[in-house]
């Protein structure tokens, strides 16, 4: 059964006027009405075109018959995919390029969402989750009922689904804004990631507010180098915003700037539009000075560890800010903001020794979370990390220098190694630790659960053990398979087995 979100009310559009809106041919004959969008032949409803794209892998209009069978009353595809696909017998529209012009055909389809819901988007190499977390609890101070899509969990309104990705493909997400906007959310924050750019799906959707967190290095398995990541980020920052707020800090971020760009500084750099100074507090309970615009200056906080957190509040309000949120209930929300799944979660062992989950997987994210995890400790940070296999391989030696150069232990171990050879990712990532030519002491152990079990065999009252790289993730795919594997259970887990429970659960 489909399972994406839908809006449960779908009018339909003719295909006749789908054509005139994207300024293409209408195909002779049949003009059926068209009540929804997929790119998927396994997600085909009575009623939907389906978008039969070219692919890495293959071309969906190889799958255009299934799609008929299923009910789809329509194709939008390339020239070669028209061929392809003849057989099925559907009226096609024809473009050169099907994904840059899917999101507005979705949007059409669906009504247009983002023509009557504020959408905050946010991108940047590291903290898009959690900034979309402070901005969700911003949007909710002010009175908004919120949704949230992103690599945690999608929540229109009361309907909450897993993220399958951090953003959908642009068939899915207009889909869901509309059921969202049906449901009655007024405001719904987003995680833009440079996939979604690159392959346009987010077309079609009008930003209130886009925010960019910062540019570091990472997906040069999908991009084909630095600057067509850069590129692909950027295009966020093309006119589909109303507000753009850039992070000041970042010089890279630079060349995107316009008369009208927000910008924000954690550093205290007074040029910016938003910054900060008097950071006060460590841990769970950071305070701060707030600078904005016309002199404006507000006592504000953030319950999440590490400087790279305030740099996330700082987006989170100047962001609420550009959708129409008084400042002073924007700073108050994201201070009321609880917690981030995964993200420098403490986890549930209370004890002599703090066990804290991570989703560290890039270099800047290992730098910065071991720097909060530092000021956590009254002994020794100790950090469990892998890399993902199938995934940039060129990632791995920094991450295990970072992690080497911030923690005293490192336990090297496995991730989701997914098809790739679990000691091969191991050993690149040792070679970078050990090249980084610091003194923490570098362990290897083969197999997650056995490198948790040590990390706590090895901790001493007033260390902590961190585990970076999974977070939230509910799995760990291991030659193609998934298993259940949640590193925040796995560590409570250990931690009690050792130290005890003072509560008396086991
Ligand atoms: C690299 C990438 O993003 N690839 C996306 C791309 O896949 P592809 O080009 O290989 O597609 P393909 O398998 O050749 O198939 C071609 C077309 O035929 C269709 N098809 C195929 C088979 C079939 O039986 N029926 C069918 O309809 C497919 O839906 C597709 O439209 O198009 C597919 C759908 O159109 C996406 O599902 C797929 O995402 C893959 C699964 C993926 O893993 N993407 C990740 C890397 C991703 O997007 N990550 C980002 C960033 C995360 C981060 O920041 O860390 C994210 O936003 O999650
Ligand atoms: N502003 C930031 N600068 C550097 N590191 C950060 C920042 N915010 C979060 N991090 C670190 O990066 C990790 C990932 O953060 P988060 O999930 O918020 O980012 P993301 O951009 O959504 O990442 P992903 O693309 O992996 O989903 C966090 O666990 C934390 O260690
Ligand atoms: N969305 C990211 C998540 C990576 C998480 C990490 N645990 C890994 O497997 O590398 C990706 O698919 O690249
Ligand atoms: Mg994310």
């Amino acid at each position: 059964m489909p399972g994406n979100p839908r809006p449960r009310t779908l009018t339909g559009t003719p295909l006749g006027d789908l054509a005139a809106r994207l300024a293409v041919a209408a195909p002779s004959g049949a003009d059926p009405l068209v009540t929804g969008v997929t790119h998927a032949s396994a997600e085909v409803h009575p009623g939907d075109l389906y978008a039969a794209l070219p692919g890495a892998r293959r071309h969906g209009a190889e799958f255009a018959a299934d799609a008929a069978a299923a009910g789809a009353v329509a194709l939008l595809t390339d020239p070669a995919g028209a061929e392809l696909a003849a057989a099925a017998g559907l009226p096609a529209l024809v473009v050169p390029d099907p994904r840059a012009v899917l999101g507005v055909l979705a949007s059409t389809v669906y009504g247009d969402p983002t023509s009557t819901l504020t959408v905050v988007g946010v991108t940047g190499t590291a903290g898009k989750t959690s900034t979309a977390y402070l901005v969700e609890s911003g949007l909710r101070a002010a009175g908004h009922t919120t949704g949230l899509i992103g690599t945690v969990e999608t929540r229109l309104g009361d309907l909450v689904v897993d993220s399958v990705r951090t953003t959908p493909e642009a068939t899915d997400l207009h889909a869901m804004l509309a059921a969202a906007r049906e449901r009655g959310v007024t405001a719904l924050v987003m995680e833009v990631s440079s996939h979604a750019l690159a392959m346009g799906r987010v077309g079609g959707v009008r930003f209130t507010v886009g925010g960019y967190t910062n540019f570091g290095s990472d997906h040069l398995d999908f991009h084909a180098d630095v600057e067509d990541y850069f590129a692909a980020k950027a295009r966020l920052f093309d006119g589909r915003c109303d507000v753009e707020v850039l992070n000041h800090d970042d010089p890279a971020l630079r060349p995107l700037y316009k008369a009208r760009t927000v910008t924000y500084s954690a550093a205290g750099d007074r040029s910016a539009t938003w910054w900060a100074d008097g950071v006060d507090g460590a841990g769970y309970a950071q305070r701060f000075t707030l600078h904005g615009p016309d002199g404006l200056t507000l006592p504000a906080g953030v319950a999440l560890p590490g400087r790279h957190n305030v740099a996330n509040a700082l987006l989170a309000v100047a962001m609420l800010v550009g959708a129409g949120v008084d400042p002073k209930t924007a700073v108050d929300g994201v201070a009321a903001c609880g917690g981030v799944p995964g993200r420098l979660e403490l986890v549930d062992a209370p004890g002599p020794v703090r066990g804290v989950v991570d989703y560290a997987h890039k270099t800047d994210a290992i730098v910065a979370a071991l720097a909060a995890l530092r000021e956590l400790s009254s002994g020794r940070l100790i950090c469990v990390i892998g890399a993902g296999g199938d995934r940039d391989r060129g990632k791995r030696p920094h991450m295990g220098a970072a992690a080497a150069r911030g923690a005293d232990l490192v336990l090297v171990t496995d991730d989701n190694p997914r098809t790739a050879d679990p000691a091969v990712i191991r050993a690149e990532v040792l070679a970078g630790a050990y090249a980084a030519g610091a003194s923490a002491r570098i362990l290897e152990v083969a197999g997650r659960r056995a490198a948790i079990g040590e990390a706590v065999r090895l901790a001493e009252p007033g260390d902590v053990v961190a585990l970076l790289g999974k977070g939230h993730e509910q799995g760990q795919e291991v030659a193609g398979q998934v298993h259940p594997f949640d590193d925040r259970v796995e560590l409570a887990t250990a931690l009690r087995a050792r130290f005890g429970d003072p509560a008396g659960r086991q």
